[in-house]
């Protein structure tokens, strides 16, 4: 029997995170723009006819039923009212809480595929609005498509931008995203700016002072990386990202990188990995 093939479940940038305000409900309304990665977690699925849903191996410090990956097979089964259920492997690259939605493509691989091979028939839209329960950054990875962000994130405008090559540095510490968000000094009142995919002058992360302040592995590692390209904070943080033109300019700082520091050479994508393999 030929084994169940593995799917991709990307990495994700915010090239910018604005913060327009603070909304009734607390949550901050943003304009953020993502792009994917061709660096990400790997997941394979094979169907069962009981509706057991099992994950392989457990992921240190998340019990099974916190993980995303059960979460979203779960919700599906709920929302499709499927018998069916799935034994699940994930091989685990991207390290957590660092900002580049490990978690949240998880989520969204699994609901994609499952969709696929339980053949439950749920559209993109339901797929999208099922994610955006488990978390603002899923439906993104569901949709697939390099996009414009507003409100939490879920209201998505596909870009066509660059796609450069990044060294990604993962400083050895994970930011709380509730902490970077009620900090008091947070920049809360950046405008919209309109057109804002086609402007990189303008993008910026208004997150980054304050996790750089709280965090000096943080400011370490942007001030390291700031020496060879322009360089900003994804997300809540903690890694960085420096862009380069082609890919030798990236690796050749990365050779440089002082003892004991992780970074990643790897591109943007702005299709996602996983819709190309679902489109084949
Ligand atoms: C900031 C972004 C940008 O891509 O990603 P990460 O840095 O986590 O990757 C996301 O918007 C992260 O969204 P999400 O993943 O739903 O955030 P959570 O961890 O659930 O949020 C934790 C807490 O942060 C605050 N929060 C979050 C998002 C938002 N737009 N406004 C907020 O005020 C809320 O207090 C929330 O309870
Ligand atoms: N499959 C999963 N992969 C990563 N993190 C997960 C997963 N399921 C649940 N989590 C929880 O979500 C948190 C945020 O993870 P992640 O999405 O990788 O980071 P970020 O939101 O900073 O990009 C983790 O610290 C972990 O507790």
């Amino acid at each position: 029997m030929t084994q169940a093939p593995w799917w991709p479940a990307p990495a994700k940038l915010n090239l910018c995170l604005h913060i327009n305000g603070r909304r009734e409900d607390g949550y901050h309304e943003l304009q953020t723009l993502f792009q994917f990665l061709d660096w990400g977690d790997r997941l394979r699925f094979t169907p069962r006819d009981d509706g057991l849903v099992t994950l392989s191996p457990a992921l240190p410090g998340v019990a099974d039923e916190d993980n995303l990956v059960v979460r979203a097979a779960r919700l599906l089964q709920q929302a499709s009212g499927t018998t069916l259920g799935a034994d699940i492997e994930l091989d685990k690259q991207l390290p957590m809480g660092g900002g580049i939605g490990g978690g949240s493509s998880d989520a969204a691989t699994t609901l994609v595929v499952l969709n696929h091979l339980w053949q439950t028939g749920l559209d993109e839209d339901a797929l999208a609005e099922l994610g955006l329960s488990l978390g603002a950054d899923v439906p993104v990875f569901v949709r697939g498509r390099a996009a414009m962000a507003d409100g939490v994130g879920e209201a998505l405008r596909p870009v066509e931008i660059a796609e450069p090559w990044y060294l990604l540095l993962v400083p050895e510490v994970e930011v709380s995203t509730a902490e970077v968000f009620g900090h008091p000094q947070l920049t809360r009142d950046t405008p919209k700016i309109p057109g804002l995919e086609s402007q990189p002058q303008r993008w910026q992360n208004d997150c980054q002072a304050v996790v750089c302040q709280a965090y000096p592995q943080v400011a370490k590692a942007l001030s390291w990386l700031l020496e060879y390209a322009p360089s900003k904070m994804t997300g809540t943080g903690s890694c960085v990202f420096g862009e380069f033109a082609n890919r030798a300019d990236a690796e050749a700082a990365r050779a440089g990188l002082p003892e004991g520091w992780v970074g990643q050479v790897t591109q943007g994508r702005n299709q996602s990995p996983l819709l190309a393999m679902l489109g084949q």
